[in-house]
């Protein structure tokens, strides 16, 4: 199973590499590490295996981040309504790419953190408000997807690792926490 120790952290160059993209039919290595990309993500979403491995929680995982420079990301963003419930988004993506975003940008109001950063950065990240996205499954389907808020600023976290860009290259220098007036704020 993957815990914190496969996952490489800021200042490794790998993070800064545009990964390549996966050639499909799906090679069983490629298969098989998406599935313990998503593994991971449940598992750190769990509270008593997180403790167990000490995981600290993710919604998304980007292959770069085990050291692994291929277009290939998993999601897991849980239910936000009810506890326990299916969900919201939980897939593998390959070969992801925004087709699409609003001119309407987003952040997350108390910012965004990394499992590839061991230290807090604060300040804004602002990204785009609504994004539409293709990507391929593991099966070698392709999926065409509409974001917004919370899941769309997810999916462009990962999808800027895998264009090795990290979340705090957005983040205004001189001030942090600004954000023009029409940035919608995400609590
Ligand atoms: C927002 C959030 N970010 C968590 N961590 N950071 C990550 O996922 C990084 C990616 C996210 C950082 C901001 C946008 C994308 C990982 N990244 O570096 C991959 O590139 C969380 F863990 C988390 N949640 C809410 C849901 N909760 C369900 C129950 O379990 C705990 C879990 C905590 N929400
Ligand atoms: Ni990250």
């Amino acid at each position: 199973m993957i815990t914190m120790n496969d996952i490489i952290r800021e200042g490794h160059p790998t993070l800064r590499k545009v990964a390549d993209e996966v050639s499909f039919p799906l090679s069983e290595e490629d298969r098989e590490l998406g599935i313990k990309m998503s593994e991971f993500l449940k598992n750190s979403q769990d509270p008593e295996l997180a403790e167990k491995y000490q995981l600290r929680g993710g919604v998304g995982l980007a292959a770069p981040q085990l050291n692994i420079s291929k277009r290939i990301t998993a999601i897991e963003i849980p239910n936000m309504e009810e506890e326990g419930g299916e969900p919201f988004l939980s897939t593998v993506m390959y070969n992801p790419k925004v087709l699409s975003h609003s001119v309407q940008q987003a952040a997350i109001e108390e910012g965004e953190g990394c499992l590839s950063v061991d230290r807090h950065v604060p300040g804004l990240v602002v990204r785009n408000a609504k994004i539409t996205i293709s990507y391929m499954d593991q099966d070698g389907e392709k999926h065409k997807l509409r974001l917004k808020d919370y899941p769309a600023i997810v999916i462009q976290h990962e999808l800027d690792h895998l264009n090795g860009i990290m979340f705090y290259d957005h983040i205004n220098p001189e001030n942090p926490n600004y954000a023009a007036d029409d940035v919608l704020l995400i609590q």
